[in-house]
């Protein structure tokens, strides 16, 4: 047909004037007959389009930008849910003959019941494994889950054999049981992730609860069962369905950004000593890579100082482990509150920490050292049943500008790496450790070109 409705235009004569019609049709149809002037007609037609217009362009463009997340962001759910809404749109325009009129206007009735009933089975399909995913209900309701998944198979393939044999009515059946099914699985499936105490199970139950209300009053409606047809009651179904995809896309939506969290909160854990919340090996690797990138680039300095702790293991057997490990802290919290800002403070490992220092030259980071060690002597007020003083070894190794300093390190930046760099600062520590510890120690490599003999700069 080349319009979605029959229309005829009449003058009637003033009068009665009986009107007979004639149907023929291979289906049950329902077929609203309408009298009115033709300005009421248009009008009605012109407002009928905006409405479709509005809901299903909302959908539409749901499932447009689901499809392109789907492309980006390679996650299955978007890749479904675009197909669950853009199905659903088609399904509606050939539900009501929109794309007929205008694509298939040739098929034939035949032809477009079964490009009806295909894409009923489109959006069905893609909707409950869309559900499944979002609801993640293999987790918690494994019968229901099978249920769904064995159901978007039995009933496709019963309505392929149908198209194989020829058995219309028999498919058409299948769809609308598969589309009865959609609706009882959704709450079904709300209701076990309400049962499971799953995020947003309450907005997606009320959702589909919502939906399955809507549907139910346009079939009543359209059947001729206790609802009585018209423009409301046949257009609820689609209100209903758009209003569901919304509220979907609230929760696709939630979700994305808590997975974002996750992974946020995932990667902070993985860069962070969980005792103490300096950086850890990790993290220190991370944050000073781009730095030292520049530095050494605009060959500016920088330095590394290592501090370990002396004798801590007399701490813990003294004190106990945990005694031990409020030390730590307590370090990590002075070593933090002592750094300037773009010093980055990172646990080493056991009771080592490390500090790496930008613009900042050997000799600096030496002064630096001794200010820390100092500080870090006090750590024990805080600690009420420590008896003796913390003290620390340090060792630092760093770069010296442009300036010839004999006595010192004078290390090229960039020739190094932070790897090489940590190494002196580490010779330089192990001096400090065998020359009578609670001392800091600067790289140099005035006596000895090998990295073996490293001098005691300060003590
Ligand atoms: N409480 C606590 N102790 C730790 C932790 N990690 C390492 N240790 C302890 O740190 C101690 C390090 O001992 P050593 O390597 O012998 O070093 P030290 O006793 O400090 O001796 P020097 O380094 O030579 O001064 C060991 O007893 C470890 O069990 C931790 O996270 N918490």
């Amino acid at each position: 047909m080349q319009y979605r409705f029959y229309g005829f235009e009449h003058d009637y004569s003033p009068g009665i004037t009986e009107i007979l019609i004639r149907v023929e049709s291979i289906g049950p149809m329902a077929l609203p007959v309408r009298f009115s002037e033709s300005h009421a007609a248009i009008s009605r037609d012109i407002s009928t389009g905006y409405q479709y217009g509005i809901l299903w362009g909302i959908m539409a463009a749901l499932g447009l930008y689901n499809l392109v997340l789907f492309f980006f962001v390679k996650q299955k759910i978007y890749g479904l849910y675009a197909l669950y809404l853009i199905g659903f749109v088609l399904n509606s325009l050939s539900y009501t003959g929109h794309i007929h009129a205008v694509y298939t206007p040739d098929f034939g009735p035949y032809w477009q019941d079964w490009v009806d009933i295909t894409l009923m089975l489109t959006y069905s399909v893609a909707g409950l494994h869309f559900a499944r995913q979002l609801l993640d209900t293999k987790q918690y309701a494994p019968l229901l889950d099978k249920i769904v998944t064995r159901t978007t198979i039995v009933i496709p393939a019963g309505m392929l054999l149908g198209f194989i044999f020829n058995q219309l009515a028999f498919s058409v059946i299948l769809a609308f049981i598969l589309n009865s099914g959609f609706v009882v699985l959704f709450v079904a499936m709300g209701l076990s992730a309400l049962k499971a105490d799953k995020p947003f199970a309450v907005i997606f139950l009320f959702s589909s609860v919502l939906a399955a209300i809507c549907i139910t009053i346009s079939t009543l409606a359209v059947g001729g069962f206790l609802v009585p047809y018209n423009d409301v009651t046949f257009k609820v179904i689609e209100v209903g369905v758009a209003l569901e995809a919304i509220l979907l896309a609230v929760i696709l939506a939630r979700q994305f950004r808590m997975a974002q969290l996750d992974k946020i909160i995932a990667e902070r854990f993985a860069r962070t000593d969980s005792l103490t919340q300096v950086n850890n090996r990790l993290g220190f690797n991370q944050v000073t890579l781009p730095i030292w990138t520049n530095i050494v680039r605009e060959s500016r300095d920088a330095s590394i100082v290592l501090i370990d702790v002396d004798d801590f293991k007399n701490i813990n057997d003294s004190f106990g482990h945990a005694y031990g490990d409020e030390v730590l802290v307590s370090i990590a919290k002075c070593l933090k509150e002592a750094a300037r800002k773009g010093d980055v403070v990172a646990r080493w490992g056991g009771e080592e920490f490390i500090l790496f220092l930008p613009e900042t030259t050997q000799h600096q980071a030496l002064v630096q050292a001794e200010r820390l060690r100092k500080a870090l002597q006090n750590v024990k007020l805080e600690i009420k049943q420590m008896h003796s003083h913390l003290t620390v070894s340090v060792g630092v190794a760093g770069s010296e500008g442009n300036q010839e300093s004999p006595e010192i390190g004078n290390l090229n930046l960039v020739a190094l790496t932070t790897e090489k760099l940590i190494n002196y600062a580490d010779i330089a520590l192990y001096t400090a450790k065998h020359t009578g510890k609670n001392k800091v120690c600067g790289w140099t490599q005035q006596k000895s070109q090998t990295l073996s003999e490293p001098h005691t700069l300060l003590t």
